[in-house]
């Protein structure tokens, strides 16, 4: 099923000297989007590295490269959901984990820590850049494999996820000890499901009660509420960067929901406001998604770390951001320039 990992693709990781002390790169401004391409699977090693995961479970640096190469290559190339998305969002969890020192305080485990960080890589597997209800509606593959277990995209990225580790020479968790391995699958699985919004609306409420009265580490059921928490965050990290980058990435998932309006447009049905490059308000919706969805996620995290609230005043600085510029998108608005132009 998969395309090959040539050995000298493998090879070339491990030797890619690159030092990943980037002096900026364990800061939250920084934006590993501005990381190379090729340079990116090296970057992943590191942390893996850095994060102890390599000796807490003696795992075979030539299977781990093997296996993020693959995941590379198992993402397409929609303007958004790719692997830059994916390498960011795994970028996001490894600085959570260093700047609130989540091992050293036991917020997390090894494992935990370990089915993280894959899990953010592995979250957006073969995404097509369309959303589950558009799966739905165009009676896609995707939605007769999943349909019935909801989540349909989600279930595709967690059952690449599991083909790839069962892949000749990619199983880079095998050295784990069987209870270790199932709970690892355990966690991967309650991860990537977790990056459904329907599932994320579930979860919220429950996320905000626990942050309320503080986490009880030895509670299962809260462990989980967290690693969800953080898992949520990362995929919204984008939106914790400066505009610049706010702006780019707003540009590319447009553009991504445009193509998906006008799929649907040609297929005879009316897409969402959102999604329709004739009548969607770009600043407005991400006003909207900035206070529905990231402002939550980021006011729960900054509960638990006082560390985090920095990311909230970024956040509340994006919507001022927006709402400025919907002055200059009314204004291009009235000369019929759509605002996916006014973006760019
Ligand atoms: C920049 C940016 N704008 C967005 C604007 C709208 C929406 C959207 O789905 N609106 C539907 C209504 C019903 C709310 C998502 C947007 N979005 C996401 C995103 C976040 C997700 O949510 C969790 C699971 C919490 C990570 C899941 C999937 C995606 Cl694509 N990532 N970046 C963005
Ligand atoms: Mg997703
Ligand atoms: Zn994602």
């Amino acid at each position: 099923y998969h395309m090959k990992v040539n050995a000298c693709d493998v090879i070339n990781v491990l030797i890619c000297g690159k030092s990943h002390h980037h002096p900026r790169y364990l800061e939250f401004r920084f934006s590993p989007r501005e990381i190379p391409y090729g340079e990116t699977v090296c970057f992943v090693v590191k942390m893996y590295e850095d994060l102890n995961l390599i000796n807490a479970f003696r795992i075979k640096k030539d299977l781990l490269v093997r296996f993020l190469l693959l995941v590379q290559k198992a993402y397409r190339d929609p303007p958004y959901h790719n692997w830059t998305h994916a390498f960011s969002t795994a970028h996001f969890s490894y600085l959570c984990i260093k700047n609130f020192d989540l091992l050293e305080k036991n917020y997390l485990t090894d494992l935990e820590a370990l089915a993280l960080i894959t899990s953010c890589l592995c979250h957006d597997i073969d995404h097509r850049g369309t959303t589950n209800s558009f799966q739905i509606q165009s009676n896609s593959l995707l939605a007769s494999l999943y349909s019935s277990e909801g989540s349909v995209m989600e279930h595709h990225h967690l059952s690449q996820t599991l083909c790839i580790l069962n892949t000749t020479d990619c199983n880079f968790i095998e050295s784990l000890e069987q209870s270790d391995y199932v709970k690892c699958l355990d966690l991967i699985r309650d991860l990537i499901l977790a990056t459904d919004l329907a599932t994320h609306f579930d979860l919220l409420p429950k996320q905000q009660e626990m942050a309320e009265r503080g986490i009880d580490l030895e509670s299962d059921k809260d462990k989980s509420l967290f690693l969800s928490l953080l898992m949520t965050a990362s995929d919204l990290s984008d939106q914790t960067k400066e505009c610049g980058v706010v702006r780019s990435v707003a540009e590319l998932i447009y553009t991504e929901f445009f193509t998906q309006g006008d799929m649907e447009k040609n297929m005879g049905r009316k897409p969402m406001e959102m999604m329709d490059r004739e009548k969607a308000s770009i600043a407005d919706s991400q006003v909207d998604f900035l206070e529905h969805v990231c402002v939550p996620v980021f006011t729960v995290l900054a509960n638990l770390f006082p560390g985090a609230s920095v990311l909230l005043e970024t956040m509340e600085a994006n919507t001022e951001y927006w709402e400025v510029s919907k002055q200059v998108f009314g204004k291009y608005a009235l000369e019929g320039k759509t605002s996916l132009e006014v973006l760019t």
